[in-house]
């Protein structure tokens, strides 16, 4: 049974050569089509996407009453297996305690402490919560393990909501091996990672990704993460890096050095980082995090010289029960928007186009592309930041 969406005020392809033509150089960024129509078969393919008036005949149809829109949001960058509260680490923040990656280890007791089934039912309603904002796609992280068989356990829940799963054994050097950081980065690129790809190099985690800082003691620094991802890179897993998120350091050079699919947070940036980002442009995306900035009290980046300087930019939610326990993409584009010099076309295209860039996805309402849809009760993409706060988007059920 085909479908044909009618109704459509406003349809986002995030395919140029598709759009009408008219309105500004953002609506051909995400080539808009007006008055649009869609037809998508039993199996959730797209097969015709144009103006109404051409739309060909389907088994069944819907008018989606003047709505607008656009691709599902690629969430590229979550910590969703996680139990326990960090709320009152929240609340100490606001009142002018930093942010350390010392309250990673709260997480990491509590999560294992926590069974399969608590895990699997908290992962459940943070994937819920995140389509009931728009989200059809997510990347999820481990890293609240830290032991072989917690990483495992993390990455085998995640794998039950999500292909795009990331091995992040080495988020913080954990606890019981502070006096010994050595034998823990030996523990995650020997063994852990050995387990990870011992079915497969992509049987249980797409990518490997490191949290390298520096400037905390929890962290790694750029020898430890270098040794991190070189290993993961060689077992055949795809990089990513929580690089630059407080204070300048290796992690974006040493990303783009390695052919990182993202660098993510690039809070603190040098010319050089930049530099980098640009001669990486095409392999390594700049994934930004605003969400973290906004719930650590720190400076956003300047996301409008990226952009100008000709790096690929990607917006994702963080969501994680330290830095940012927000689920919504909605809030990181209004934040984009408002704090960081996005335009919103940038900021939607960043969080759908460019972040399944990063996951090795299209996200393009094409025909053959999937039919991964969101839904505005608004007329236009443009609501999605003027109207921050309100929930006006949701995964479109076919
Ligand atoms: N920076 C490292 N990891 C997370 C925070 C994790 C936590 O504090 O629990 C982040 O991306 O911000
Ligand atoms: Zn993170």
């Amino acid at each position: 049974m085909s479908l044909l969406l009618t109704g459509i005020a406003e349809l986002t392809t995030n395919d140029p050569s598709r759009g009408d033509g008219l309105g500004d150089p953002g609506d051909a960024l995400l080539g808009i089509v007006r008055d649009a129509a869609l037809v998508v078969s039993a199996d959730g393919v797209v097969e015709w996407v144009g103006p109404a008036r051409e739309a060909p005949d389907a088994d069944s149809r819907r008018d989606l009453g003047g709505r607008a829109v656009i691709p599902g949001f690629v969430d590229s960058h979550s910590h969703l297996v996680f139990a326990g509260d960090r709320s009152a680490e929240f609340a100490a923040r606001m009142t002018g305690t930093p942010y350390d990656g010392g309250g990673i280890a709260v997480s990491v007791a509590a999560t294992r402490a926590a069974s399969d089934d608590e895990l699997r039912a908290l992962v459940a309603a943070r994937v819920a919560e995140m389509r009931s904002q728009g989200t059809t796609t997510v990347e999820i992280k481990s890293g609240y393990g830290l032991t072989l068989e917690d990483e495992l356990r993390s990455l085998r829940i995640a794998r039950d909501f999500t292909p795009h799963t990331t091995f992040l054994g080495a988020h913080v050097v954990p606890r019981e091996y502070a006096s010994d950081r050595a034998a823990y980065v030996d523990l995650v690129t020997g063994p852990m990672l050995d387990a990870v790809v011992a079915d497969g190099p992509t049987s249980l985690a797409e990518s490997i990704d490191v949290f390298c800082e520096p400037h905390s003691a929890h962290a790694f620094d750029g020898d430890e993460a270098r040794a991190v991802l070189e290993a993961g890179r060689a077992a055949g897993l795809a990089i990513r890096v929580h690089g630059n998120q407080l204070g300048h350091g290796p992690g974006v050079r040493l990303a783009c050095e390695l052919g990182a699919r993202s660098v993510d947070h690039c809070t603190f940036l040098a010319d050089a980082d930049v530099e980098a980002l640009v001669a990486a442009r095409g392999t390594t995306v700049a994934t930004l995090l605003p969400g973290v900035e906004f719930s650590t009290r720190s400076p956003y980046p300047d996301a409008r010289a990226l952009i100008d300087a000709g790096v690929d930019v990607a917006l994702a939610s963080d969501c994680n029960p330290g830095t940012c326990y927000s689920s919504s993409i909605p809030f990181a584009i209004a934040l984009a928007v408002r704090e960081m010099g996005m335009t919103p076309a940038e900021a939607l295209h960043a969080a759908t186009a460019v972040s399944a860039r990063s996951l090795g996805l299209d996200r393009r309402i094409a025909p053959g592309q999937a039919a991964e849809l969101a839904v505005l009760d608004a007329p236009s993409h443009l609501h999605l930041a003027y109207r921050a706060g309100v929930p006006i988007v949701r995964a479109l059920d076919l």
